[in-house]
């Protein structure tokens, strides 16, 4: 039975070691957070970046796809609230994460990734070696309550919703040959 997915470029980081809003970075002529979208829309029911007010104007004037807020009550608490905020916003069963700092990510990643759905698990997460990668994962809209609880006792880390979901892990070479997608960019020595 196919699986409603809402895409979520999370996009509400502050770029401090950028120094600039990373989602408007330019690879290949086209700002970083479109990569990020292209890479989800072929497998998206409904997409969204989810962000920051202070960028909420100039994703309005680059694209039509909605930008949510973080949910007030966490307002840039890292990207475990931007996930919270699409499953508030949200019916899909399953919210397909992706940062807006990975230009490399391609769709036949993220197709890959979610054919692993499978309903007896929580989140379908990506496996380096030993060490995870949640910020280009699904997690199930059944994890909600959980992130709250976190959030409540102010836990920010993605790691550790991980370690309070059965998780499906797929070895990141299953998925890509070229570890390339993998690439994200935190400063400007990495952008150059
Ligand atoms: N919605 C949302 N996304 C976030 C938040 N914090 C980080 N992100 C996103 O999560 C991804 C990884 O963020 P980081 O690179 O660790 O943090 P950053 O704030 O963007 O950059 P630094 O300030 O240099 O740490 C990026 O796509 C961020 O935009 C947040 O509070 N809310």
């Amino acid at each position: 039975m196919k699986r409603a997915i809402a895409g979520a470029v999370l996009a509400g980081g502050q770029s401090r070691r950028f120094g600039r809003p990373k989602a408007f970075a330019l690879h290949e002529g086209a700002p970083f957070f479109t990569w990020s979208v292209a890479a989800l829309d072929p497998i998206a029911d409904e997409l969204y970046i989810v962000s920051h007010p202070s960028l909420v104007d100039e994703f309005r004037r680059q694209t039509d796809i909605p930008v949510l807020l973080d949910v007030e009550r966490c307002r840039g608490c890292g990207p475990l609230a931007g996930l919270y905020t699409v499953m508030e916003q949200s019916r899909a069963d399953w919210v397909f994460v992706l940062p807006c700092d990975m230009p490399y990510m391609r769709r036949e990643v993220t197709e890959r990734l979610a054919s692993y759905i499978d309903p007896m698990f929580d989140a379908i997460v990506p496996l380096h070696g030993v060490r995870p990668e949640p910020l280009v994962a699904l997690y199930h809209r059944r994890l909600r309550s959980v992130i709250a609880e976190l959030l409540d006792a102010g836990e920010r880390r993605m790691i550790s919703l991980i370690d309070r979901a059965r998780v499906r892990y797929v070895d990141a070479q299953q998925l890509a040959a070229d570890e390339t997608v993998w690439r994200n960019v935190n400063t400007e020595g990495e952008y150059r």
